[in-house]
């Protein structure tokens, strides 16, 4: 797999770094400690308008503002995971171990209470 600069993992892994550096940050110099002072609500109303936001570029077929508002969204998803406890590298994980198991194949192995299967643990 590529290492570039562009790497995906590499480049949220270091974004999360740098989340995580925010904890307990001064809110009037970090937007990202603004966010987590005021943690979880804060960063979930954003993640409702980022998503919304996502739905309307991506319905008006703006290519350019669908990048920028997706960026937007997984930032704001990045700083709730920081906010948990979590790392980018556990949702990477939990999209590899789905790697070539079809959603119809997924949904139709649920439980008769429509549970999923449970997501790899650990980083
Ligand atoms: N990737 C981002 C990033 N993406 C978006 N944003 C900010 O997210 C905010 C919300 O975007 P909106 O378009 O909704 O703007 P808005 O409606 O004016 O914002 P609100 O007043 O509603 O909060 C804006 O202030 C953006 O600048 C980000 N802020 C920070 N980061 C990363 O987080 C790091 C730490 O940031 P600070 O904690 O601010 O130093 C940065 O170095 C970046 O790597």
């Amino acid at each position: 797999m590529s290492q570039s600069p562009l790497d995906l993992g590499t480049v949220l892994a270091r974004v999360a770094d740098t989340l995580e550096s925010r904890r307990g940050a001064d809110p009037s110099t970090s937007y990202v400690a603004k966010l987590l002072a005021k943690a979880p609500d804060s960063i979930l109303k954003k993640i409702g308008e980022e998503a919304t936001e996502t739905v309307m570029a991506a319905k008006d077929g703006e290519t350019d503002k669908i990048v920028s508002e997706t960026a937007d969204l997984w930032f704001h998803c990045l700083v709730m995971l920081t906010h948990y406890g979590l790392r980018p590298e556990q949702v990477l994980e939990e999209l590899a171990r789905r790697e070539g198991l079809s959603g119809l194949t997924e949904k139709a192995a649920r439980g008769p209470d429509g549970a999923r299967a449970q997501p790899a643990q650990g980083v």
